[in-house]
């Protein structure tokens, strides 16, 4: 398969009809983009349109381009050739099998050999405080494992260049983690969010307003020192919530870490 270095969306009309204000937009390999806009504004459009590979054939009459270039059918239509992995909060394994050997099976069909599924397993606990282990059913994970054995699973089995996250904000994961590792795999990764930690941890945002890119900002390096901040506070978070569901008791809170954090983020 050719590699993927960009691809390219050619803005189309919104909701009223209009010619969207950002008539262009390419990212690149490796490059994180966020999609944000309130309720109803066409975040999902936009991802959907990305996932078909919209020709103008969508509501949206929006183009994408890959590699500069209008994909050819097989591109668009097979299979084997899918250039696109989509990931979001409500999805689930319903095989019936071990985590180790669904991962191996996953990997023969994608013909990828001499993959560590030990490894994938070890990435996948990265991103969850509750450990996964291989001879784990697929079918007893939590939703914050079983997110975390996908974005692992994306990041190193499938071979789709190109990674759609639809709102994982509450999927129970790292996510600042998780978005490192499929951009260290050199993917091109579009997410959804409303979530500032994600927002403001990818490189750039498009605005979406009543169904159209209304604007691209570049994160600042002040943003990026904020997300930093936002994620500590994820981690503890998450980790709180960990002991909760073990049934333990909470005795205290990292209140330096919160402090100083939102002492730091009013000087901004
Ligand atoms: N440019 C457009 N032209 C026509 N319909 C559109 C356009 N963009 C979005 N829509 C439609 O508007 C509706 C809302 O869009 P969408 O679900 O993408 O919003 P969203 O921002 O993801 O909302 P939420 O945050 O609630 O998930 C959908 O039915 C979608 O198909």
């Amino acid at each position: 398969m050719e590699i993927i270095e960009s691809i390219t969306i050619k803005g189309g009309i919104d909701k009223k009809g209009m010619p969207e204000l950002l008539q262009e937009i390419t990212v690149t390999r490796g490059e994180i983009i966020g999609i944000v806009g309130p309720t109803g504004s066409g975040k999902s459009q936009l991802i959907s349109d990305i996932e078909q590979i919209a020709q103008k054939d969508t509501s949206t009459q929006r183009k994408i381009l890959i590699n500069e270039k209008v994909p050819g059918e097989a591109e668009r239509n097979d299979p084997r050739k899918k250039m696109v992995a989509q990931l979001s909060q409500n999805m689930n394994f319903f095989a019936d099998m071990a985590v180790f050997d669904f991962l191996s099976l996953h990997a023969r069909c994608r013909n990828k050999t001499g993959v560590d599924i030990d490894e994938i397993i070890f990435l996948a606990n990265q991103l969850t405080g509750e450990p996964i282990h291989k001879t784990d059913n697929l079918t007893i994970l939590s939703g914050g494992q079983t997110r975390a054995l996908m974005v692992a699973d994306v990041a190193v089995i499938s071979s789709s260049p190109i990674v759609l996250i639809d709102e994982i904000e509450n999927a129970g994961i790292k996510k600042h983690r998780a978005l490192e590792l499929l951009s260290g795999q050199g993917k091109i990764i579009l997410v959804v969010t409303h979530d500032p930690v994600l927002a403001l941890s990818s490189d750039k945002r498009i605005i979406m307003q009543c169904g159209g890119m209304r604007d691209l900002i570049e994160s600042t390096s002040q943003e990026k020192l904020v997300a930093q901040q936002l994620n500590r506070i994820d981690h503890e978070i998450l980790a709180l919530r960990e002991k909760v569901r073990q049934g333990k008791m909470i005795e205290y809170i990292e209140t330096e870490l919160l402090g100083s954090c939102f002492n730091s983020a009013c000087y901004l």
